[in-house]
């Protein structure tokens, strides 16, 4: 059976006590630190930008997985992988060269990867597919944390699965929004890898062991 990657979203985290919250992390079973970057244009939200996600790398134990939810994100590519993400997420709708801004994302070293809104159809990832290390299917619309989970994406995440099948591609399927314990198990059923979750983790009493528990889920082992 293998493991999934459970990334706590920091979105949700306490900014006033963010190296608490990222030791805490370092010490859970997470796999990786979500880190969401949001620009007030592609989504109705402003995060946080660079000097946060460098601060945020000397603190962390663990890879920054680094969702790029902004208009042009070709600009800022460098400058996220030199901050320290290990991987760098564009959005297919922010993206008019979408294989050209995979190959630049690889040519930095970091894992590519897309993330799909939740109107936007998987089928058009098929001519990237060779070019993307994972696929994040949001399943809130995203820009904001605490939303509740759109259940649609168990369709999206099994269609995905299929494609990468069919064309024995290893890309990892990632799920965004809504996630915690009364979804986790469904998604990794339906073929999710990793497992997105910043309100179900750092609004739960125990972080800890939520994180511990959302990763407890066993799912097939790949074929
Ligand atoms: O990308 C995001 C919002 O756009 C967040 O990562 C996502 O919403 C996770 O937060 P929550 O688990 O609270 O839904």
């Amino acid at each position: 059976m293998n493991k999934p990657i459970i990334a706590p979203s920091i979105l949700a985290a306490d900014f006033a006590n963010l190296q608490r919250d990222i030791d805490l992390i370092n010490r859970s079973d997470a796999g990786w630190i979500h880190v969401d970057i949001m620009d007030g244009v592609f989504v109705p939200n402003i995060s946080f930008g660079l000097p946060i996600v460098d601060a945020v790398r000397r603190l962390a134990q663990k890879p920054l997985d680094v969702h790029l939810m902004i208009v042009q994100p070709e600009r800022y590519l460098e400058a996220f992988a030199r901050a320290g993400a290990a991987t760098i997420t564009v959005h297919y709708e922010a993206c008019t060269h979408l294989h050209r801004t995979l190959t630049q994302i690889r040519e930095l070293g970091c894992r590519a990867g897309v993330a799909l809104n939740p109107h936007t159809p998987v089928p058009l990832l098929e001519d990237v597919l060779e070019q993307i290390d994972q696929v994040l299917l949001m399943s809130v619309n995203p820009g904001f944390g605490g939303q509740t989970f759109i259940e649609h994406t168990y369709r999206k995440i099994a269609r995905l699965k299929h494609l990468l099948t069919t064309h024995r591609l290893p890309a990892l399927i990632e799920v965004d929004g809504g996630v915690g314990p009364d979804n986790a198990g469904r998604l990794l059923d339906a073929g999710a890898d990793v497992l997105v979750a910043g309100t179900s983790v750092f609004k739960a009493d125990d972080p800890m062991a939520a994180i511990r528990e959302l990763g407890e889920y066993p799912k097939p082992a790949l074929a």
